[in-house]
């Protein structure tokens, strides 16, 4: 860093600074106050494996991690669990006493939990000045328009935990235009439902062009650009092709929202992890409490956002996609009218 630079960072750390204290910036959390990630998504999207590698993550970090499994149908786990829905209830009871499916035993499970939310709150305040991770189950319903999980959720805020929903999706959607936009639907209905500040993620961005090459720029899929450009994606195939005026009404009601973008990660990176945690901790208000040391440049970067876009596709982009091919989604010669 050259002396000009040098003085321009003090500059601007001076004017922060400055404005911090006018603005009484900084936040007052209580002792009880408690931080967590609220960990979501479809059946096998990796939330379990997310669970275990943010804990270990965070343990390596210095804090002190409390994981609470959530899903009844959860039978083996690879972390260390704190809290477990099997304590109350499992899904295999239900199913076999009330003659329910899956999925219905699951909803069951969930409003049980509800209904017990003495007991939750009994055991979670044995976890009280942990980091939460709360590995919750894979029914998509749950979080899109069945109303358990958002009351559970609306509890725990009421006990003073700052959440984040950590909505995970699998990557490889991104190679099929039309999964995309079933992804961006579900993605936005759940935010709307679940009503806590939200990171949606794209999981397993290894395997992302497992299933075929992606049309466009990664930087399309997380940034969710124009969405139009998916529909002329959509010509080879006759069936989705049907239903283009349909999906083209669908992206619109997306785009007015303008609330989904995506953060990829791989959870065996650590610089992967540690981009996930930069936006977790900014979303959930981790950064601005006094938990742990942080430095000037932590604040400047939430305040004014300053990570470069690409910074956070770099990585995955040049590990695991063919870019030799790939071309930039802006130089698309795409004609979005025919
Ligand atoms: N390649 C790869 N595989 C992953 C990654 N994350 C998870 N997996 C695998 O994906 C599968 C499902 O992962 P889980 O963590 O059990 O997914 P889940 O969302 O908890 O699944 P349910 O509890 O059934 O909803 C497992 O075989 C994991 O090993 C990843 O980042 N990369």
């Amino acid at each position: 860093m050259n002396s000009s630079e040098l003085s321009n960072l003090c500059y601007v750390t001076l004017v922060f600074k400055s404005k911090v204290k006018k603005c009484s910036f900084s936040v007052t959390y209580t002792m009880k106050t408690t931080f967590g990630q609220v960990v979501i998504g479809p059946p096998g999207c990796g939330k379990t494996t997310y669970c275990h590698g943010m804990s270990q993550f965070l343990t390596q970090l210095g804090r002190e991690v409390a994981v609470i499994n959530l899903d009844p149908a959860n039978d083996s786990l690879p972390y260390n669990c704190a809290l477990d829905i099997s304590d109350l209830i499992t899904l295999s009871d239900v199913m076999d006493t009330l003659k329910l499916g899956p999925n219905g035993g699951l909803l069951y499970c969930m409003e049980y939990l509800e209904k017990n939310i003495d007991w939750f709150e009994k055991e979670l305040k044995k976890l009280e000045g942990k980091y939460l991770l709360f590995d919750f189950p894979g029914q998509v319903e749950l979080y899109t328009h069945h109303n358990a999980v958002r009351n559970v959720l609306q509890k725990l805020q009421k006990w003073d935990c700052r959440l984040v929903a950590v909505h995970l999706v699998d990557s490889h959607y991104c190679s099929d235009s039309s999964k995309f936009i079933s992804v961006l639907l579900t993605s936005l209905s759940t935010m709307l439902q679940i009503e806590l500040p939200h990171v949606n993620v794209l999981s397993k961005c290894d395997l992302i062009e497992k299933f075929g090459k992606l049309s466009f720029n990664l930087d399309f899929y997380t940034e969710v650009l124009d969405l139009h450009y998916l529909l002329d994606d959509f010509k080879e195939s006759q069936d989705v092709q049907k239903y283009k005026k349909l999906n083209s009404a669908l992206i619109d009601i997306i785009e007015e929202y303008s609330l989904v973008s995506f953060v990829p990660l791989f959870v065996e990176e650590k610089e992967s992890m540690l981009r996930m945690l930069k936006q977790v901790d900014k979303a959930n208000g981790y950064v601005f409490g006094d938990t742990e040391e942080r430095n000037i440049q932590t604040l400047l970067s939430c305040a004014v956002g300053a990570e470069f876009e690409y910074e956070k596709i770099k990585d995955i982009r040049e590990k695991y996609m063919d870019t030799e091919t790939a071309c930039d989604s802006s130089e698309q010669d795409i004609d979005i009218d025919s």
